[in-house]
């Protein structure tokens, strides 16, 4: 296994935890680290070609994994796919609501579909997900559900659809705590910051060079964050560490949800240039993981 983990090897071993958008970025992180630590890893996305290389990737590392292509957004696929997984390896332990995305664009220019196609991936989707698996395996056996949401903290401008969405998934994420808690079902939330995955790369030139630059001075952390650094934490939600926790949304974002913009991020203010040294520590596995 080519995967270095901070966890204990044997962490999920005989569990099967689902990832959505597990064939890339994020979620293609977090489908290692959990094969890595002994999760049977059930990969869900629409395209099949990056689900069928991150499981290839998987296996070869010595881990399980499998993936079924569906579009979290379709109710009766979502059915089907949930009642197959059951069927072909029984109870769930886990579910990543990981699958999701958005376009930069301005309140005025958004149209109604590209509205409810950013609002249906990014919180329809993930109920969906969450009832099956509930309703189909985890009210009989329990079970940890976390959702990915993002730095939408006092409006999310330029992504208001996805802000939009991702708060209602928080609010999700906290009615369910309550309500399937005496189900021996946990539901937390993991709202990333900026974070220099595959999936940053699908917004074009202008992004990169412009806006992402401009991200990075507001970041008291001075640098973005690493797949791995969402992946550990995700883990960790999952895991027993975490069985007295739910309804909890943990950011992780290098500080950038915290007030700098009222008051000024000073140059003293910001960790000292240390993208360098951090890179340097990674295990190569990760290095390799952020590069494709
Ligand atoms: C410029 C300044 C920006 C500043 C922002 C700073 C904040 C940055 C914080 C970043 C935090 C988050 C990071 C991430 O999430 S990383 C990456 C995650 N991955 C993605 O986002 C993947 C890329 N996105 C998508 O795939 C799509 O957005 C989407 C999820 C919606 C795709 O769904 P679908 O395939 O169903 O969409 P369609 O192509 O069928 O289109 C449906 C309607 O949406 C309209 N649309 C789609 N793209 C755009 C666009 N770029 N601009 C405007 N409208 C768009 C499309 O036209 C359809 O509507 P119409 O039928 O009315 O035309
Ligand atoms: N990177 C960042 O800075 C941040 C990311 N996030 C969120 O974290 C999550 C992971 O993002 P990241 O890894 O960066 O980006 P990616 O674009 O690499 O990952 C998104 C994944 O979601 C899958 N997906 C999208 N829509 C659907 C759908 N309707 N049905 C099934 N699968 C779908 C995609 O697979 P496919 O296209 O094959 O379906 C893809 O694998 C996303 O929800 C993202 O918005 C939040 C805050 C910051």
């Amino acid at each position: 296994m080519s995967y270095r983990s901070a966890f204990r090897a044997d962490l999920f071993a005989g569990q099967t935890h689902i990832v959505t958008g597990g064939g890339s970025g994020i979620g293609r992180c977090c489908a290692h680290e959990l094969a890595a630590l002994g999760a049977n890893v059930i990969l869900i996305g629409r395209n099949i070609e990056r689900l069928e290389s991150t499981q290839a990737e998987i296996i070869a590392d010595g881990g399980k994994a499998s993936y079924y292509s569906v579009d979290i957004r379709q109710e009766a696929d979502v059915r089907d796919t949930v009642a197959k997984i059951v069927a072909d390896h029984g109870q769930i332990h886990g579910l990543v609501n990981n699958a999701g995305g958005q376009f930069p664009a301005p309140l005025l220019k958004i149209s109604k579909n590209g509205w409810d196609a950013v609002v249906s991936s990014n919180l329809t989707g993930g109920f969906l997900m969450a009832r099956e698996v509930m309703n189909q395996s985890m009210r009989e056996k329990g079970g940890s559900i976390v959702n990915i949401i993002a730095d939408m903290w006092r409006g999310m401008p330029s992504m208001g659809h996805s802000g939009a969405a991702r708060a209602g998934m928080l609010s999700f994420t906290e009615t369910a705590a309550v309500e399937w808690a005496s189900y021996g079902v946990r539901v937390n939330a993991v709202a990333p910051g900026f974070i220099a995955s595959s999936g940053m790369d699908s917004y074009g030139d202008e992004f990169a060079n412009h806006v992402i630059p401009q991200m990075r001075g507001t970041i008291p952390s001075s640098r973005m964050g690493d797949e791995d650094e969402i992946s550990s934490v995700i883990t960790f939600l999952l895991s027993p560490a975490a069985s007295y926790t739910t309804g909890a949304c943990i950011c992780v974002d290098g500080g950038s949800s915290l007030n700098t913009k009222l008051f000024g991020l000073k140059e003293h203010d910001r960790m000292p240039e240390q993208k360098a040294f951090h890179r340097a520590v990674k295990p190569m596995a990760v290095q390799r993981m952020m590069k494709k």
